[in-house]
């Protein structure tokens, strides 16, 4: 943990990274104008730690985390998760690399309104094939770790916002992804929830062979970073295992 990774190695890749991105641009266009929201981002995120990605709103941070998961394409620039290059793959392969690999925790839940917490939470099971009722007692036991096992048969319209943040992150974390990227998992709970969901993080998405993005402005939780990157105007300006001074 904490040593650099010789970023020499094949293609400025080190096969070590979990995730590696270099010289990720990505702009945008607004009306006549396109403004560059990342310039050129290389990173090795390693495997076995809770990396948080800090900045100001604007900053990038959810176009960086979207890149990095296969959701939204680089303007330039490579990414490489565990050593595949995602934007190199066709549409189908991407889709089902996204599936076996990558849980998304993002600010909107998304939660299906017509079908109940347990099968919200089971559908990444099910769309790998699971047999339902087996993906449904996964679900339970995952939204039980976030103590909303009792809320298992209600609709995402019957809980609160904070239990349907819970739902969305079982829902991320059920099938055991090995890369969990999540915006914001803590604002909406109170400080005891909000420890609970990150010790589950630790547990299911740390090991040596998965990585944990995690962007947050919720300082109650900067002490549980292995690594804290801030991102300020597109650019990586700060990596170590504490806050820079002035945060
Ligand atoms: N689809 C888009 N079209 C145009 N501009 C966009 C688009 N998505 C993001 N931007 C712009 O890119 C910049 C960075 O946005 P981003 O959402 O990545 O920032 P952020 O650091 O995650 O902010 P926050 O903390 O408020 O969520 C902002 O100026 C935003 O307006």
């Amino acid at each position: 943990m904490g040593q650099p990774l010789d970023t020499t190695a094949i293609g400025g890749c080190n096969p070590e990274a979990a995730i590696c991105t270099r010289e990720v641009t990505r702009d945008f266009r607004a009306g006549q104008q396109t403004i560059t929201v990342l310039h050129g981002i290389d990173l090795d995120i390693r495997a076995g730690e809770l990396t948080f990605l800090v900045g100001e709103s604007g900053s990038g941070k959810t176009t960086l985390i979207s890149i990095m998961c296969g959701i939204l394409w680089p303007t330039l620039g490579e990414v490489k998760v565990f050593g595949t290059d995602i934007y190199e793959l066709g549409d189908t392969e991407l889709v089902e690399f996204r599936l076996n690999n990558i849980g998304f925790i993002f600010q909107q839940y998304n939660l299906i309104p017509s079908i109940d917490a347990a099968n919200n939470a089971a559908v990444p099971l099910i769309a790998q094939g699971m047999d339902r009722i087996e993906a449904r007692e996964k679900a339970v036991a995952m939204l039980e770790k976030l103590n909303i096992g009792d809320q298992a048969s209600k609709l995402p319209s019957q809980l609160s916002g904070g239990q349907q943040q819970r739902v969305a992150i079982a829902r991320a974390l059920v099938h055991e992804p090995r890369l969990v990227v999540c915006d914001e998992p803590t604002a909406a709970l109170d400080a005891t929830s909000g420890r609970r969901v990150m010790d589950l993080l630790r547990e299911v998405a740390v090991a040596e062979d998965r990585a944990c993005i995690i962007v947050t402005h919720d300082n109650r939780i900067f002490d549980l970073a292995d690594r804290i990157l801030v991102l300020e105007d597109g650019k990586i300006t700060h990596d170590g295992k504490d806050m820079p001074e002035g945060h």
